[in-house]
């Protein structure tokens, strides 16, 4: 009984619990970390962040590919991928990193226990594995249980065209067109993605406008790329019905609108994964969407039970939840987390174009009535985009007009998500050292994406007056 007692507890083996396993291990803690998949990585890595991303970038090369005059030259047709084959090239990333991980556990002394977590009471965890149960207790407990899709009653997702996030990955036919029904990021990235592969798409947007928590420009911009690429987007809609036929899925609009494609990817919205856990055990509950409370410590209302990732809702990323996990980890250790998730979380959307943006919008600075004065930097002016043939996209940082400290910047373009984070360096300096000067004063190698930052800068501080 002696050994199935743990320091701590962690469900889940996605980006949340791996963050806290590794922190409470460097900390000297007797860490187990029960996953009910048969490998570790969690759905980050399984069915979410990774795969998407994977099939994401071959879809991107092959665009470049039929793209570039040099590759094309002596091809009478363009180069085509089906969605089966693209798949196996994302599987073999998959493996890599779930190796990765899993060595990460070995050599950290963590035990894995593969089975499904229940919660007995606030120090007991039943672990269903295969041919029996296994109890394990622990001073502190840390639920990192992550979300799954979510999925209306009213649809029946057994149908063999219908899809959600998460069994797109087992789609093995090529649909000519895909309906994807959610227009939030899982959909506007699967929309590049199938698009890219030359399928007919069909955007609905339950809203009047893509990803409206970014920039109007940005996303304005995204609405065009996505149309310009051949993406039909139909916006203010809500399915009535979803009708499954022999070969195929019919959607019926509220709006009287009907559409039939070979398949449905349904993407709207995530739900937390604390139906099994039994959370009633233990005097927790979950709220409508399966998510849990927490405090700024990630303690939940039960003093030894934390919370991190998905199931706690906003951001719901991996970049947070690894972070979340690291801070709860010296939580459980300490009694409290000196350190905290950053405010000005930013976001990598990886749609094509990719986009990527942190702190203020324009809408909200508006709002607040903060002077402030944009500066841009077309990718199309720069030497290193027009090399790479990568002229679509632009960078824009938004700065306050007196104290020229940066408020937002926000990216579309290649490397977006890479390019975001020099600037975001800059922007979570304290006081003085936040200044768009910066990089009018410093020297970039010539010639490079980052440049954009300095002619954006140039552009912003030619406006003052
Ligand atoms: C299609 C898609 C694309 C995404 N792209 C990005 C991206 O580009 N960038 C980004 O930052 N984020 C992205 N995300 C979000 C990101 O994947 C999640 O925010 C992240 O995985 C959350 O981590 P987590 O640790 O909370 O949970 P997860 O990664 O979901 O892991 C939870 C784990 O807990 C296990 N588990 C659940 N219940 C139990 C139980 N009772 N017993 C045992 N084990 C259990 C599950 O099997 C799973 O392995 C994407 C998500 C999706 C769906
Ligand atoms: N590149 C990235 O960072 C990236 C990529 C893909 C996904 N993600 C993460 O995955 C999630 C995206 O999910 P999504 O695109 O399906 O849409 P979403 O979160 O934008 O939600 C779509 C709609 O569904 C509703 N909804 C959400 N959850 C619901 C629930 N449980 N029940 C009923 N309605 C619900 C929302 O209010 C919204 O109107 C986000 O949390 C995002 O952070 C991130």
């Amino acid at each position: 009984m002696e050994n199935n007692h743990y320091d701590a507890i962690i469900i889940g083996s996605g980006p949340g619990g791996e963050g806290a396993a590794m922190n409470l291990s460097k900390r000297g803690q007797r860490v187990a970390v029960v996953e009910r998949h048969q490998d570790v990585g969690g759905g980050c890595t399984h069915w979410g962040t990774i795969p998407s991303k994977a099939l994401r970038h071959s879809v991107s090369r092959l665009i470049d590919f039929n793209n570039s005059p040099l590759f094309v030259e002596g091809f009478h047709k363009p180069r085509a991928w089906t969605f089966d084959q693209i798949l196996k090239q994302a599987a073999s990333v998959v493996t890599k990193q779930t190796r990765m991980r899993a060595g990460f556990y070995n050599r950290n002394d963590v035990d894995v226990i593969h089975g499904c977590a229940e919660l007995v009471d606030r120090n007991t965890v039943k672990v269903v594995v295969e041919g029996g149960t296994e109890t394990i207790t622990a001073d502190k407990l840390l639920l990192a249980p992550g979300s799954r899709p979510y999925r209306p009653a009213d649809i029946d997702f057994s149908h063999p065209r219908v899809y959600d996030s998460d069994t797109i990955l087992n789609l093995t036919h090529h649909p000519r067109h895909i309906i994807i029904y959610g227009a939030g990021v899982i959909g506007c990235e699967y929309a590049s993605i199938f698009r890219g592969l030359d399928c007919k798409v069909t955007l609905i947007d339950s809203r009047e406008r893509l990803l409206s928590f970014l920039d109007v420009e940005i996303s304005d911009a995204l609405s065009y790329h996505l149309r310009s690429s051949g993406v039909m987007i139909r916006h203010n809609e809500t399915y009535a019905s979803v009708v499954g036929e022999d070969h195929g899925v019919v959607v019926n609009f509220e709006s009287g609108k009907r559409l039939k494609a070979d398949a449905l990817l349904f993407a709207n919205g995530r739900t937390g994964n604390t139906d099994t856990l039994k959370l009633d055990k233990v005097g927790l509950k979950a709220n409508h969407r399966g998510q849990l409370e927490v405090n700024e410590h990630y303690q939940t209302s039960v003093e030894n039970i934390y919370a991190v990732g998905d199931v706690i809702g906003y951001p719901s990323l991996a970049s947070a939840a690894y972070d979340q996990g690291r801070i709860a980890a010296d939580a459980i250790v300490d009694g409290k987390a000196e350190a905290k998730l950053i405010g000005n979380i930013p976001t990598g959307i990886y749609t094509i174009p990719e986009i990527s943006s942190v702190g203020k919008t324009e809408q909200e600075l508006t709002a607040a009535k903060i002077p402030y004065e944009i500066g841009q930097a077309h990718f199309s002016s720069l030497a290193r985009a027009q090399i790479a043939n990568a002229g679509v996209g632009c960078l824009k940082l938004l700065f306050h007009r007196e104290t020229k400290q940066i408020l937002g910047i926000h990216c579309f373009g290649v490397n977006a998500s890479e390019i975001l984070h020099i600037g975001q360096a800059i922007m979570e300096q304290e006081g003085d050292a936040n200044t768009i000067e910066y990089f009018v004063r410093t020297t970039f190698n010539y010639p490079t994406m980052a440049e954009a930052y300095r002619v954006a800068a140039l552009n912003g501080l030619n406006r003052l007056f």
